[in-house]
């Protein structure tokens, strides 16, 4: 097969579908790999890392949509790479249609058979090619809640690790999943007053146990978060309904209860936000303010630490891609439940049930075009 990876062209998004090992892995099965000149510059790999590993450098995204049977990529295509999307084309990239009809009418519209990273399953309901991001992401959330909440950039002057003699600031984590517990954990390190909201039960237990003391767990009921977010220096969003958009747990009314300055980092914003306030923002613009809290929406956080998320993302897609590679897609999702559910739109058709309620397609299973 003919395996294609572009140049991202999100803002500030400095990762890249495949890395040059990745695409030597390609080619030692016997694929041809093609990439776009440049596209491995954010991660520190050059075109000539790429020839090394056996790649063919083209100096157009064009090329590679137009002549690639599978095209390798991390966040979604943008409105002028959908433009060229094609039926009998596999894209496999972040895609988070629920939040997202514009892009998902595109894809339905071209004919290309998607398959979104952040819907792939693993053992146990785990989302394995969302996770790394989700460990990243929820990492960088305190560094980037601790500089909002910094005088200059608009935040309300507080310390996150207070210092001997005067208080922690308070974090409140909304959601103790991946990102949640990765929020938390840099949050407890650094000395803050954590607290850890959820519904399920399992996961309130986990998270309990791991802290050992070192941080609250609470069930994520609406009075429970009401009450957290307006004693909070900093809330982070981290709530996943997979595939779905994100509840709007955090009303606007809930703003005015807080103190003005404290810091809201919405990372579920890829799938909408879970703050009603929420609108997704860049990294070179990453905050703006509504009602005198601070907002941070960035929906590719990973993209500023581009060679430690591409590193940790093709750790997980790579095996992905080989078995689409060498089985071509349909026998390699046959094959794969958990692959499977990566599908969300083929040949016109929305395949993820989620997208389909939330944006009012047909729903068409899976399993009925495997035969
Ligand atoms: N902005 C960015 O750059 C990135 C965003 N993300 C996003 O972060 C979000 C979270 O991802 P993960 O942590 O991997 O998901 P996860 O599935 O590991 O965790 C989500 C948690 O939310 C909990 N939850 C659901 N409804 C809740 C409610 N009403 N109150 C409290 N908790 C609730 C679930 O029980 C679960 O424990 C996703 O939307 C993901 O796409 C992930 C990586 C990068
Ligand atoms: C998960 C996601 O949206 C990202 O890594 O950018
Ligand atoms: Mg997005």
């Amino acid at each position: 097969m003919r395996v294609g990876t572009v140049r991202e062209i999100k803002n500030h998004e400095y990762r890249v579908g495949l890395t040059p090992e990745s695409a030597e892995e390609l080619v030692l099965n016997g694929h041809e790999v093609w990439v776009e000149t440049g596209a491995g510059d954010g991660i520190g790999s050059s075109d000539e890392h790429y020839v090394a590993a056996g790649a063919t450098i083209k100096a157009t995204a064009a090329e590679i949509f137009a002549e690639c049977e599978m095209v390798v990529k991390v966040k979604e295509p943008q409105a002028v790479e959908r433009a060229q999307l094609r039926k009998g084309q596999i894209l496999y990239t972040y895609l988070h249609l629920a939040p997202d009809a514009e892009q998902t009418a595109d894809l339905v519209k071209s004919g290309v058979t998607a398959i979104a990273y952040e819907t792939v399953t693993g053992p146990g309901n785990s989302l394995p090619l969302l996770k790394p991001m989700s460990q990243v992401a929820g990492r960088m959330s305190i560094q980037a809640g601790a500089t909002a909440l910094q005088k200059a950039q608009g935040g309300r002057g507080v310390l996150l690790g207070g210092v001997p003699g005067v208080l922690p600031g308070k974090v409140v984590v909304i959601g103790g999943g991946v990102v949640g517990i990765n929020a938390a954990q840099m949050a407890v390190g650094m000395g803050a007053d954590v607290t850890i909201l959820d519904r399920d039960p399992t996961v309130l237990e986990r998270l309990d146990n791991h802290f050992e003391g070192r941080a609250h767990t609470l069930f994520s009921s609406h009075a429970a978060l009401a009450a957290q977010v307006a004693e909070a220096d900093l809330v982070v969003g981290a709530v996943l309904i997979p595939g779905a958009a994100a509840p709007k747990l955090v009303t606007r009314e809930m703003l005015s209860t807080m103190q003005s300055g404290s810091v809201l980092v919405d990372v579920a914003i890829d799938q909408g936000g879970c703050f009603e306030t929420s609108k997704a923002t860049t990294h070179a613009e990453p905050t703006y303010v509504v009602d005198d809290i601070v907002h941070y929406c960035v929906a590719n956080m990973p993209g500023a630490v581009a060679r430690t998320s591409t590193y940790a993302l093709n750790n997980v897609t790579l095996p992905h891609a080989l078995r689409i590679a060498n089985k071509g897609w349909k026998a390699a999702l046959k094959a794969d439940a958990d692959l499977a559910a990566g599908l969300n739109v083929h040949e016109g058709q929305v395949t993820y049930e989620a997208v389909a309620h939330d944006l009012g397609y047909d729903y068409v299973p899976v399993a009925s075009l495997l035969g």
